[in-house]
């Protein structure tokens, strides 16, 4: 019996399959039968019988009932035509597919160019076409940012209790947009990559690169498919939603082969662009995870989950966002950090060569600007660079009062283009007014600033505030008009032709109306300005400044009050004033100063001590120059210049090296501080002679530059407390140290370097040497410091700090210092968790408090 089943095998498993059978090859039994004739299976009478049957499914079951006359054999022969038959089939379907795949890529490739063929400039919007390629000017790409790699790692770290908490300073290059994604040093992938820069340095440009140079084919960026959404665009989404409908709502070419692009997401890329425009910045650390495309949830969780890798964790992701929100992201996913840096000064003169096409022209035009040093470091940053060239172009030269400050070079813009607006209505219909103009001023900027408070870009024409502006002739000058697909209906979108012509538009309303200041100062609930409002201060600033008041006034009738030009200016002396007092961060205070050029309200701060916090927050040419403007202008000694974490070069120490010399505490840790900026350090301490406190932790300082550093302090012997923790010194290094200590320097503190051996001719058995945390006042000091620093913070720098300091904790809680220290850490986190109204800042917050408790 056995037997009998072994040699009857394939006509066994033929009667066994011969349900599925009959259901499989239905579609297939016509060209089956061929085969089986040509084959010799089947002869011309069997091939009759089975065409007489009706239907496809009769005639494969009477395929089968005559294979199981005819034997075993045939059987057999049956059942290997068959699995070829699979195999084929099988083939084809794949070699299908791949070529629809091919066919939906060069589609969406050919989509991708022709939206990123043409370049939108603020005043070529009638109709005028700018090819991309003829106007991008190549952007400067830092790989590498201080600040951000020192926050990921200390996020990463968070709460380890780890014996050598050294922190390499990150070594900068500049890279090309091909390299965003190529491995750093050959070895970890890079996935997810964050691009961040000031206004207008051209993040999105960056974009619109990337999304040309793939639709063209022109680059080797290894990815199938990119998506490309901005934030500005997802601010429109009100439901939940799920993955795949985003990529759907701007590229529906995409549904029929979605799924085979999904799976294969190590070929995707997608573009997330503008993160600080996004209404919901504050809640993307998601912890509710999405991990199917089609799952339905929050935006945010959405695009949380995306970031850190929960939801199609092969994809890549190019994320740009403004300094001001990088708090938000969740960092400790980002495996690249990279910083526009604008323009250097060939860019700015390629820019204009493009501009204005006309080599001659372009040359006057650049020579124009170059007149004016303040304007051509605006020109850096290419949103002014282009509205620069914008104006020259309309008034060919720059009469007047020429441009110093930002708001400066905007308020020429809009009266550029207020002039060339009546100068053109002149020519048709003598009707346009100063008071029609200043009425239109006024609606564009009441539409600017709610939305700005609101944290909205986009506009529907339903609002109440674009309503309002219908039938006013020039706003295509200034905003941007799409058709936006909603299910079942279309709907007109708006937005400002860039933000900060929004952010300006919103600081004229506030300047001009009599909306109230906004009362941006810190709160005793840490809730200082956010940096969402940073650049709309700078600009009412300048507003209120009495040159530009004197312009709008002139120009376009608008008036800025007297009382609230004066309540302003007393607002930043106050403000210059606290912060210098309590160490506070001072930046955007100094650039408001700045944008005022009125040397008078310098003159009016005079705080008790001059203490000056820019820590943290990367620096630009401009940064540095409302730094210089206001300290040139204050006389006397520096208390204390915090330039820790800034990203400080050898070439703008130099800029600076004048104010460091009036330095009594100088902070520049947390940069990497090559021999060339070392030895401008060398130069100050070999003059100054207020200079006692020097910070110089994880900076990349080595046994060379510490040398470098113990010469100079022996000329002035000014030098007190010199801090060089989590550098690259070892013991040998620390020998240079003999002749400086403990006179003139009492304190140096190298815990966390190169001193791993122990060495019996060691100097650090000094008492002066701290290689260890101990229990003595020094800590002591430093502790109160610190923690005065602290209750200065906005809750944002605040964890910043405490990030920083609950390193130490593991290792010298036991001590008495340290016992107050984080007690009153602990109490301070505490009040500004019962106060707070952010919910991912009071998670933050949380976390310290757990952790100190
Ligand atoms: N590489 C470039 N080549 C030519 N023009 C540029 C370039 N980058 C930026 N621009 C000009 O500057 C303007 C602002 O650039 P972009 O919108 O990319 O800035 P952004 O960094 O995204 O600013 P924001 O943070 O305010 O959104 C552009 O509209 C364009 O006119």
């Amino acid at each position: 019996m056995l037997e009998k089943d072994a040699h009857n095998s394939s006509l066994t498993a033929i009667t066994g399959l011969r349900v599925s059978l009959v259901d499989e090859l239905e579609e297939q039994i016509d060209s089956l039968l061929e085969v089986l004739v040509t084959r010799e299976v089947f002869t011309r009478d069997d091939r009759e019988d089975v065409l007489g049957q009706p239907g496809p499914r009769g005639r494969v079951r009477k395929v089968l009932d005559i294979l199981e006359c005819k034997g075993e054999e045939a059987a057999q022969l049956f059942l290997s035509i068959r699995s070829h038959q699979q195999v084929f089939n099988k083939t084809k379907a794949a070699q299908l597919q791949c070529l629809e795949y091919n066919k939906v890529r060069q589609k969406h490739k050919d989509v991708l160019r022709r939206r990123s063929e043409c370049m939108l400039f603020h005043n070529s919007r009638h109709g005028e076409k700018i090819l991309f390629p003829e106007h991008y000017v190549n952007l400067l790409l830092v790989d590498g940012h201080q600040v951000l790699e020192v926050k990921k790692h200390e996020v990463l770290t968070f709460g380890q209790k780890r014996l050598c908490l050294k922190q390499r300073s990150v070594a900068q290059r500049t890279i090309t947009p091909l390299e965003l994604f190529s491995r750093a040093n050959g070895t970890r992938p890079v996935k997810k990559v964050l691009v961040t820069g000031v206004a207008g340095i051209g993040k999105t440009m960056l974009v619109q690169k990337i999304l040309f140079n793939f639709g063209r084919s022109e680059d080797s960026l290894a990815f199938d498919f990119i998506i490309h959404m901005s934030f500005r665009d997802l601010n429109l989404v009100e439901n939940p939603t799920n993955f795949r409908d985003l990529v759907l709502r701007k590229n529906k070419h995409l549904a029929k082969e979605l799924d085979t692009i999904l799976t294969c997401d190590d070929k995707l890329l997608i573009i997330l662009d503008g993160f600080d425009e996004f209404r919901h910045y504050r809640s993307c650390d998601a912890d509710v995870f999405v991990t199917e495309p089609d799952e339905e949830a929050a935006l945010t969780d959405i695009l949380g989950s995306l970031l850190l890798g929960e939801l199609l964790p092969r994809a890549s992701v190019l994320l740009t966002s403004r300094p001001a929100a990088t708090n938000h992201i969740p960092v400790g996913c980002i495996d690249r950090f990279v910083l526009i840096a604008g323009f250097s000064l060939t860019e700015v003169n390629d820019f204009f060569s493009r501009y204005f096409r006309d080599p001659t022209l372009a040359s006057s035009m650049f020579a124009a600007a170059s007149a004016n040093e303040l304007m051509l470091t605006l020109c850096y940053i290419p949103a002014f660079c282009c509205i620069v060239c914008c104006i020259l172009k309309q008034s060919k030269d720059l009469s007047g009062e020429s441009p110093k400050t930002m708001t400066d070079i905007y308020v020429h813009y809009l009266m550029a283009m207020l002039h060339s607006h009546t100068k053109r209505r002149a020519e048709t219909d003598h009707q346009g007014s100063t008071q029609q103009l200043s009425d239109t001023v006024l609606k564009l900027g009441k539409l600017a600033y709610r939305k700005l408070m609101e944290h909205q870009t986009l506009f529907y024409s339903s609002d109440q505030e674009v309503a309002a502006l219908e039938g006013c002739s020039f706003l295509s000058t200034f905003l941007d008009k799409m058709v936006a697909q909603e299910p079942g209906y279309t709907e007109e979108v708006f937005s400002f032709a860039h933000l900060t012509i929004q952010e300006f538009f919103a600081a004229l309303y506030c300047a001009v109306t009599d909306q109230p200041l906004p009362d941006d100062s810190l709160s005793s609930r840490g809730e200082a300005a956010n940096g969402h409002l940073d650049l709309f201060n700078r600009f009412l600033s300048g507003i209120l400044s009495n040159r530009n008041a004197a312009v709008l006034l002139r120009q376009v009738g608008l008036r800025c009050s007297k009382e609230k030009a004066e309540a302003y200016r007393y607002k930043i002396i106050s403000d210059l004033t606290k912060f210098c007092e309590n160490g506070a961060y001072i930046l955007n205070s100094l650039h408001c100063l700045f944008e005022q050029q009125d040397p008078s309200i310098a003159l009016a701060v005079q705080p008790a001590k001059l203490q000056i916090n820019v820590s943290d927050n990367t620096l630009s040419q401009m940064d540095y120059n409302a730094l210089k403007y206001f300290l040139n202008l204050t006389k006397g000694q520096i208390s204390e210049l915090d330039l820790t974490g800034t990203g400080v070069s050898c070439e703008a120490l130099r800029d600076i090296q004048p104010l460091l010399v009036r330095c009594k505490s100088l902070w520049l840790g947390e940069n990497n501080l090559n021999m060339g900026a070392v030895q401008v350090i060398a130069d100050v301490l070999r003059v100054s002679d207020t200079i006692t406190y020097l910070g110089l932790g994880w900076s990349n300082i080595g046994d060379e530059e510490l040398q470098e550093l113990c010469s100079a302090i022996q000329v002035k012997k000014t030098l007190k407390e010199l801090w060089i923790e989590g550098n690259r010194v070892t013991h040998k290094g620390l020998l240079s140290l003999k002749n400086v200590t403990p006179e003139p320097l009492k304190i140096v503190v190298a815990i966390w370097n190169d001193l791993y051996d122990t060495n019996p001719e060691s100097v650090h058995t000094q008492e002066s040497i701290k290689v260890n945390f101990t229990d003595d006042d020094m800590w002591d000091s430093w502790g109160e410091w610190v923690f005065r620093r602290c209750e200065v913070s906005s809750n944002e720098k605040l964890v910043t700090v405490l990030h920083k300091v609950c390193k130490i904790s593991a290792q010298c809680l036991e001590a008495q210092w340290a016992k107050t220290f984080y007690r009153k850490l602990s109490e301070l986190i505490k009040s500004r968790i019962e106060c707070c109204v952010e919910d991912d800042m009071c998670k933050k917050l949380k976390t310290f408090d757990c952790l100190f408790n």
